[in-house]
């Protein structure tokens, strides 16, 4: 496996605190793929990527970028936040302008591109997520779920090589999360490498495939999701619940799962229920 970025023995605490947030982190992130990062509150998920794009910078360890060790002097980390596109859970913490219109070419305004390509690269990330007709509204009259997609369009018009979003899905309704993921898949097929924090395992089971679990800081498992869930007990004992369809596939009797992989979505599992 090819890590586009990887963790190296990282540690950090936040100033005034009596616990590492991140504890001698090591993980790897493969290239151009979609890995999921599960762990409950608090586990470092956040904090390990404010340190990808240099808002916090390690006590101890090292993190690489395309096998590089990331330095974090001033225009390595401009360049740093240019390949990597990081969309924080709030979407407040991230829109600073009064329209989606002005908010999403800010970035490319900043980065010195010409106006016409600022408009034209700027018209074209709002339509393909769907917001073309609220480009001149408000964002503090937008709904939550708009304002996530403003957040996302304004850092993918930047055109990332890796897309890093924390709890994309968090306070979304089943639908807008639906088209969210819909959209993120469209993404990557295009070649852009995600990771996504997030606390949903039926969402990580059905989405990633490559999944890491973190806990007090530290990376406590690696692999593919037939890897990872597949220790069941490790899961329960870090407080996090197999995805419900594999919980249900593992119910069903052994001669209908005999030679077959679990299915890892709705779809495909009442397929197979279907065939019964
Ligand atoms: N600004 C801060 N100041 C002090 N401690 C902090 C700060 N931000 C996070 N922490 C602490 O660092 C640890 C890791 O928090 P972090 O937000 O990275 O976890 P998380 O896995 O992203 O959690 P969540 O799933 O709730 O978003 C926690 O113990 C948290 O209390």
């Amino acid at each position: 496996m090819t890590a586009i970025l990887e963790a190296r023995g990282i540690s950090y605490r936040y100033p005034g605190t009596s616990a590492d947030a991140l504890h001698e982190l090591s993980l790897q992130i493969p290239m151009g793929k979609k890995t999921a990062i599960c762990g409950h509150n608090g586990s470092g998920k956040s904090t390990f990527f404010l340190h990808t794009i240099g808002i916090h910078k390690p006590a101890k360890g090292s993190l690489l970028w395309k096998g590089s060790e990331i330095s974090y002097k001033r225009e390595s980390i401009q360049r740093l936040r240019r390949q990597i596109g990081l969309v924080f859970q709030d979407p407040e913490q991230q829109l600073i302008l009064n329209t989606p219109l002005e908010d999403v070419s800010f970035g490319l305004r900043n980065a010195g591109v010409s106006e016409q390509e600022i408009n034209e690269r700027t018209a074209a990330i709002l339509s393909v997520m769907g917001l073309s007709e609220l480009s001149d509204t408000p964002i503090h009259q937008l709904s939550l779920g708009q304002k996530k997609r403003v957040a996302l369009a304004g850092v993918l018009v930047l055109e990332p090589d890796l897309l890093i979003l924390d709890e994309p899905t968090a306070y979304l309704d089943r639908v807008s999360e639906q088209q969210l993921i819909e959209e993120l898949n469209r993404i990557h097929s295009r070649g852009i490498g995600m990771v996504m924090a997030t606390h949903d395992m039926n969402l990580a089971y059905s989405w990633a495939d490559w999944i890491l679990v973190m806990d007090r800081g530290s990376c406590v498992l690696q692999g593919t999701p037939e890897y990872v869930f597949g220790r069941g007990d490790q899961l329960h004992d870090l407080g996090l619940e197999l995805p419900m369809l594999l919980d249900l596939w593992r119910s069903l009797p052994e001669h209908v799962r005999a030679g077959q992989a679990p299915p890892r979505d709705l779809a495909a599992f009442k397929q197979l229920i279907e065939k019964l």
